[in-house]
């Protein structure tokens, strides 16, 4: 469904826009129908650019993004009003997405003056009173409301179902539930389980490894604007290969283990993997002679910059996550 191949992003910055700031580097990922993908990264790792180019909301720099096989970088008004019946985006702060002094049914009415004007006054109310069951609201409890009237989690599923009644087939949930409180939050995290058991699939970008272990069925860390490792959930939570990764979950708190016990697998991660780059490696391996291909402009990978270690199971290079250049060149 969505194509992502080799997305960059440069942002203009400094005083008349003369400094470069690369933001998002050679991302490749996809989403199909019914199922979560998580775009996992730490603050500035370039998820929310992603997200917002996916959403239109932001030109790239270079590569394709493409919505079952159509290029979605360039849109014109009206391709742009079809895409947005079938994609659209949720974000972190629900209360700065409703106007504070109009009740929550005006971004409603919006909706349907744009994309129903032909819609009956009842008709569009039994479509509405639809979508906010679907997001398990009862009507009589939130329309007619003033957005302080309703929780962080009340107004984050008004805003899915906002999205749920233009029929969308991709939603772009940019740190949802990060504001909210832990209850609420395993409400919308369990919502996104049952919109994607429906067919809906979900760019679920979060900074937090735990929610993304949640929900998601395959997993992308970034770091830097580049993706480091991804693959199905499990595959990459059971054995992070990429240092970065390994990292990131070694700061998540273990409930059901000792800190003991989860250093001591990661020590013994750590060693078996010291000194080692396995996208060298897995490139040396498949006979591949590094300078000869990127000499030859080829990409030596299947993906940009990432071997499949594992069917599905893709890593980058260790040390060109980091600042420094790849000592391969690659
Ligand atoms: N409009 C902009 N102009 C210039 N630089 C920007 C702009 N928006 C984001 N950036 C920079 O691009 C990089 C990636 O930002 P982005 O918001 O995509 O990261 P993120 O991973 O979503 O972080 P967070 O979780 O904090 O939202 C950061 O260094 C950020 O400062």
């Amino acid at each position: 469904m969505l194509t992502i191949e080799a997305l960059d992003k440069v942002y203009k910055t400094g005083t008349f826009g003369t400094s470069d700031l690369h933001a998002v580097r050679q991302v490749s990922l996809d989403v199909q129908r019914g199922e979560v993908v998580s775009l996992i990264g730490e603050s500035g790792s370039g998820k929310s650019t992603i997200g917002k180019m996916v959403l239109h909301l932001l030109d790239s720099t270079g590569g394709s993004i493409t919505f079952d096989g159509r290029d979605v970088t360039r849109l014109g008004f009206r391709a742009r009003r079809d895409y947005y019946r079938k994609v659209q985006g949720v974000f972190q702060d629900p209360f700065s997405s409703f106007n504070p002094i109009f009740k929550v049914d005006r971004t409603f009415e919006t909706l349907r003056r744009s994309y129903f004007p032909r819609v009956s006054g009842a008709a569009w109310r039994e479509k509405l009173e639809e979508a906010l069951g679907a997001v398990s609201l009862e009507p009589g409890d939130t329309l007619g409301k003033f957005p302080h009237q309703l929780s962080g989690g009340q107004l984050q599923r008004l805003l899915i179902a906002r999205a749920l009644l233009l029929d969308i087939e991709l939603l772009v949930a940019d740190e949802i539930i990060s504001m909210l409180d832990a209850s609420t939050r395993i409400d919308v995290l369990n919502l996104l389980g049952e919109l994607k058991g429906r067919g809906l699939g979900i760019l679920f970008v979060t900074h937090d490894l735990s929610l993304g272990n949640y929900v998601s069925d395959r997993v992308v860390i970034l770091y830097k604007g580049r993706v480091v490792e991804r693959g199905a959930t499990a595959a990459v939570f059971d054995d992070p290969l990429h240092p970065y990764t390994r990292d990131l979950l070694a700061s998540v708190p273990h409930l059901d283990r000792t800190w003991e016990e989860v250093e001591a697998e990661e020590s013994a991660r750590s060693a078996r993997l010291a000194g080692r780059c396995l996208y060298h490696e897995a490139l040396a391996a498949q006979g591949r002679a590094l300078g000869d291909e990127v000499a030859a402009g080829n990409t030596p990978a299947d993906d940009v910059g990432l071997v499949e270690h594992a069917p599905g199971h893709f890593v980058g290079c260790f040390r060109k996550a980091a600042d420094e250049e790849c000592p391969a060149g690659v």
